[in-house]
């Protein structure tokens, strides 16, 4: 791997629109390339919706990452790498207990029990059949001390040990748990992410209630795919791969 490089930027609108642009517009970066801000002022998130965070409450921050094995088809190796890296750091600042908690929310929401704790955003460029590179937005509550009323179920990781912490130290956490899964990652080695992903995948265990197109139903998951897709299996047997706009899982 070549060198890695933390650029630090007061307000931005959103650190991955930012990076995206720098690479557009031909910047010369580095394999695996951090870019962090105080304040974001047009966060992304999943779905279209915006991210909002408050300064110094959150860690906003986008890291490019050029994965030379990466196949278009094996995309989804790069969630599970990061919903790992974001796992381990929170990990890293709680208890035994606290750390039973942790949850990957398919296709990438980070969750303390039934109530969300990160969000990531990941945007890949391919070339032909090969991911040029991956953007990947990182949001983690730090030290909220409460959300307001539209967001009843994110939670900070104050909120879980008590304690506050500076988000910098937090997101040298980060880079140090990610040093650590990255050398096998770029051999193109997926997997120990995907056995860690599944194993703490959220609801992975039993039979939940979702939604798709054709309204809800029941069903349990039974793998999540190279590309991304969530296998679900209904009670009768019936399997069905979807696309993350496809499906929705539905409050207990
Ligand atoms: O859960 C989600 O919907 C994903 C949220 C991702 C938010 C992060 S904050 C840093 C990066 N920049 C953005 O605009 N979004 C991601």
């Amino acid at each position: 791997m070549d060198t890695s490089l933390l650029e630090f930027i007061d307000q931005v609108d959103s650190t991955n629109t930012y990076l995206t642009g720098q690479i557009a517009s031909g910047r010369d970066l580095p394999q695996l390339h951090t870019v962090v801000c105080r304040q974001q002022t047009a966060g992304r998130g999943m779905r279209g919706n915006t991210w909002t965070s408050r300064p110094g409450d959150s860690l906003t921050f986008s890291i490019l990452l050029r994965s030379d094995m990466l196949q278009g088809k094996q995309q989804f190796a790069v969630s599970e790498l990061a919903a790992w890296a974001v796992m381990r750091t929170f990990a890293y600042y709680m208890n035994e207990d606290q750390k039973q908690q942790l949850r990957v929310k398919w296709p990438n929401d980070i969750f303390y029990g039934d109530r969300k704790l990160a969000g990531i955003l990941i945007e890949h460029s391919l070339t032909g059949t090969r991911v040029d590179y991956s953007v990947i937005g990182i949001g983690m509550n730090i030290n909220d001390e409460a959300f307001p009323p539209e967001l009843p179920s994110a939670i900070s990781l104050r909120m879980i040990t008590g304690r506050s912490l500076e988000p910098m130290e937090v997101l040298i956490r980060l880079h140090s748990e990610l040093a650590q899964l990255l050398p096998d990652f770029l051999l193109g080695r997926y997997q120990d992410v995907h056995r860690h992903y599944m194993k703490h995948l959220y609801r992975r265990d039993g039979f939940f209630l979702f939604t798709d197109i054709q309204g809800q139903f029941r069903a349990q998951i039974k793998d999540v795919t190279p590309e991304g897709r969530l296998v679900l299996q209904r009670e009768d047997g019936w399997e069905r791969a979807y696309a993350f706009k496809e499906v929705r899982f539905d409050a207990e």
